[in-house]
């Protein structure tokens, strides 16, 4: 039996992972947790219809507030957290982050708990690389089976590049690591088309940056009023295939086992899985000034997770 559960589970990122884990047959039992019960009692019957529609059996579905939650839940195998309060706009990187570790701290047991011993935890919960130090500040789930999700700025990267070589984006491979915004790094050292190592010149360098860095205004523009809930919820599912076949991925994880960093942080890095502890792929390598931007990311990420208190 496997098992997920879903913390933030009505809101737009919670809702769209719950129903890519059902397309995808991932879970035979899902636990959906928000305070919007009635919301997730809608779509325990819509998810599980449309499993019948799609032709495989439904998960199990329960749906708690985060209260009855810590009294009804057991352990799961897998763990997703995409609660939050809103963000204002205008509002500080910190505030935002002291506003959402008050959230999160608030729901440290429940996440424990139904973390138990060997269940691995994916934070989504923004700023994802300093809530997930901060939570494994906490100590009670080890650091190892704790990772926050930044895959999107790779695929926006392996996008980028796609386009600026006139290739198709699932020829590419790249990893944008770092901190999601203006600690993130590019790692052009990396990339590769087709298993093969390709190098990029400045200008194409260049093009491919402004692309990356000029997406949440072109976002923010359409004025959706939503996350980008599809590509996070279909890489959440490929976070969960990843710990089950040891695929590498780009995924925020602690800085403690890697040499040139500063311990106490997480930052995005090359991740593989072994029975669901996450780890610093052994194949990572950079140049010297990556490894000078992922310091200053690391760096930055583990004074931003000192300043946040206990709410
Ligand atoms: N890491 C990434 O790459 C990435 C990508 C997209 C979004 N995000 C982040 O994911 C988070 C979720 O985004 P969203 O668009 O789904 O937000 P949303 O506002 O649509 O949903 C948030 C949900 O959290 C719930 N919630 C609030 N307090 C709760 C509590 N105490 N217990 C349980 N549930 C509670 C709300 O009821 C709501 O349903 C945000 O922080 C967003 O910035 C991260």
């Amino acid at each position: 039996m496997t098992s997920a559960t879903i913390i933030g589970a009505a809101g737009g990122i919670g809702q769209t992972v719950a129903a890519e884990f059902v397309a995808r047959d991932l879970f035979d039992e899902l636990h959906l947790v928000d305070l919007r019960t009635n919301l997730l009692e809608a779509d325990r019957i819509d998810l599980s219809e449309a499993s019948v529609a799609a032709g495989h059996q439904p998960p199990h579905i329960t749906v708690e507030d985060p209260h009855s939650a810590l009294h009804a839940l057991g352990s799961s195998d897998f763990v997703v957290c995409a609660a939050t309060l809103g963000e204002k706009p205008g509002q500080s990187r910190s505030s935002f982050a002291q506003v959402n570790w008050e959230l999160l701290i608030s729901l440290v047991p429940l996440i424990s708990q139904v973390a138990g011993e060997h269940g691995t935890v994916l934070l989504v919960t923004n700023p994802v690389d300093a809530m997930a130090e901060r939570l494994a500040r906490e100590e009670t789930i080890p650091r190892d089976r704790i990772i926050g999700y930044s895959v999107n700025d790779s695929t926006r990267l392996r996008v980028a590049i796609a386009a600026e070589v006139g290739v198709e984006p699932d020829r590419v491979q790249a990893h944008a690591l770092g901190v999601h915004g203006e600690q993130l790094v590019p790692l052009y050292s990396g990339v590769r088309i087709d298993d093969e190592p390709v190098e990029l010149d400045a200008g194409q360098r260049q093009r491919i940056d402004t692309w990356t860095e000029g997406w949440f205004a072109r976002w923010h523009e359409l004025k959706s009023g939503r996350s980008s809930i599809r590509s996070t919820a279909a890489g959440v599912a490929s976070v969960v295939r990843a710990t089950r076949s040891g695929a590498e991925l780009p995924l925020s994880v602690s800085t403690d086992s890697v040499d040139f960093l500063p311990s106490s942080a997480f930052i995005g890095l090359p991740t593989s899985f072994a029975g669901g502890s996450a780890a610093v792929s052994d194949a990572f390598e950079c140049t010297s000034e990556e490894k000078a931007a992922l310091v200053e990311a690391a760096t930055a990420v583990r004074d931003l997770a000192g300043q946040l208190g206990r709410g």
